[in-house]
């Protein structure tokens, strides 16, 4: 486990995506991305084997970010700012990337997916026995999920580093939380939020017909 592990909570991290959703049932930009950054250092701790996937999520969260510290900020408080601004001003490439590459929707619609399949991971490790491999329920959920979305090669190096990945109560160790037991107990509390997260883009995102943005 490298350096820094045990500074991570899996607390902090649950804690961003519940204050995600504003009362008006919005989804806030800067605790997703809080949300985000956590579960990269996260990551960054299980080994230098998933930077190619840490670095891929780095690159998105700091595209958003850097809208965030522009002088459009106040359009990316939200998600649903985001959007309205965005096709409004002709801001997204909706049928192949050309002038606009890095658009708000399509870099925030990847995270998107991954939250998908994040959901799935948490509530198989939360429901998994005791002795259940993480690289297992890791390679079924990316599979039933953001796989569909991911060439052939990046496949194949996702799948290599699932490989590498500690048992489930080791992993549910090193989440920080205290046992095994309080960890799953925490994942409970916590999955809901994270599922209204992505109900909520995913609606969104299917009603501006952008859930297949290049
Ligand atoms: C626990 C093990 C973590 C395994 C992570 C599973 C997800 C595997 C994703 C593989 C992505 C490989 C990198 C490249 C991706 C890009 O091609 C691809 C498309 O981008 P493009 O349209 O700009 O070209 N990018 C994406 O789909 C975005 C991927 C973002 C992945 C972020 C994953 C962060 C995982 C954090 C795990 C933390 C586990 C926490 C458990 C408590």
């Amino acid at each position: 486990m490298a350096a820094g592990a045990e500074t991570f909570s899996l607390r902090e991290v649950l804690v961003a995506f519940t204050a995600c959703v504003s009362e008006q049932r919005e989804v806030r930009v800067d605790p997703y991305l809080a949300g985000w950054k956590g579960l990269v250092r996260f990551l960054n701790c299980l080994g230098t084997i998933f930077s190619f996937i840490s670095k891929d999520a780095v690159t998105k969260i700091e595209i958003i970010e850097n809208y965030r510290n522009s002088d459009q900020r106040e359009k990316y408080l939200t998600v649903q700012s985001m959007v309205e601004y965005e096709l409004a001003n002709g801001l997204v490439d909706l049928q192949q990337r050309s002038k606009h590459p890095n658009s708000g929707c399509r870099t925030f619609l990847r995270l998107h997916r991954a939250l998908h399949w994040l959901q799935m991971f948490l509530e198989g490790l939360r429901t998994g026995e005791d002795n259940s491999k993480t690289s297992v329920i890791c390679s079924e959920t990316y599979n039933a999920s953001l796989a569909n979305y991911h060439p052939w090669i990046i496949r194949k190096a996702a799948g290599v580093a699932f490989c590498a990945l500690p048992t489930r109560n080791t992993f549910l160790e090193t989440m920080n939380v205290g046992t095994a037991e309080e960890a799953v107990t925490m994942l409970g509390d916590a999955l809901p939020y994270i599922c209204e997260v992505y109900k909520i883009t995913e609606e969104l995102y299917a009603q501006h017909k952008l859930l297949d943005l290049p």
